[in-house]
């Protein structure tokens, strides 16, 4: 049986930099931002229903989806952002699962799903442990800023779009402390998938 990490933790607090380490290691990673950006590509059904629902006006010249106005639109805006996540979500998770499945067909051991919002879109029920990537909110603040360009306005934006960090840890069955070095954390993720053997 192979074992389903997900990997999850607040916006900039560092799941992309743990997720370069686990790849290192050799061990397959699914990463649901990748996913959600091509379940709404020209052509996926996706795309058609984010058009019919925010409109036109959130269309590129070449008819992409501009990102930066949706983000705009659903980051300041709970009904709009609950909109497109009832669109988005559940293409993610079909997608992720059919990639997930491909892997164990393949005979991997291990599988890390890195999910933004695990805990928020109820993706937990496929994944065995879930390891959350954590930083206090003053450090997450200012790598978000810094990271995006972000104004502290458009960056709080984003974070309470979220479920708060401290309430993930609770759920979590291990926690990366990533306030430290980058090495640090390193450690700490060899540390935990050791004692799941999940190396
Ligand atoms: C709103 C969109 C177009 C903005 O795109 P943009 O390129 O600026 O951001 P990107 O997709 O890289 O996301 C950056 C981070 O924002 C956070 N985030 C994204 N979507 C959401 C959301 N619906 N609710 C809360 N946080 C979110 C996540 O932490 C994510 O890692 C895009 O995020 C989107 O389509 N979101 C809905 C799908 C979704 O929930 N994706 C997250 C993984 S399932
Ligand atoms: N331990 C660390 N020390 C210093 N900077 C770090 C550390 N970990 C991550 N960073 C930096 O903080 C920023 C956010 O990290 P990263 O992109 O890995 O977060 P993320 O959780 O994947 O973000 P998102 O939710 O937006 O996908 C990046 O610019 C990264 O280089």
């Amino acid at each position: 049986m192979a074992l389903t990490i997900g990997l999850t933790g607040g916006i900039a607090s560092g799941k992309s930099t743990v997720t370069g380490m686990i790849r290192e290691l050799g061990i397959p990673v699914i990463d649901a931002d990748q996913v959600a950006r091509d379940v709404v590509k020209v052509g996926e059904e996706a795309y058609a229903q984010i058009v019919a629902t925010f409109g036109q006006d959130i269309l590129q010249a070449n008819g992409e989806i501009d990102r930066a106005k949706l983000g705009a639109i659903v980051f300041h805006n709970e009904r709009e952002r609950k909109k497109l996540n009832a669109i988005v979500h559940p293409a993610v998770r079909r997608r992720m699962m059919a990639e997930k499945e491909a892997y164990v067909q393949n005979g991997a051991k291990t599988i890390v799903l890195d999910i933004p919002l695990l805990f928020e879109s109820e993706l937990t029920h496929f994944i065995d442990k879930v390891i959350v990537v954590y930083v206090d909110d003053e450090v997450q603040l200012e790598r978000l800023m810094k990271r995006n360009g972000f104004s502290k306005e458009e960056a709080l934006a984003r974070i309470r779009s979220q479920l708060p960090l401290r309430e993930k840890v609770k759920k979590a069955d291990a926690v990366i402390n990533n306030n430290g070095t980058v090495e640090e954390t390193k450690q700490q993720l060899l540390q935990i998938l050791t004692e799941w053997d999940a190396l």
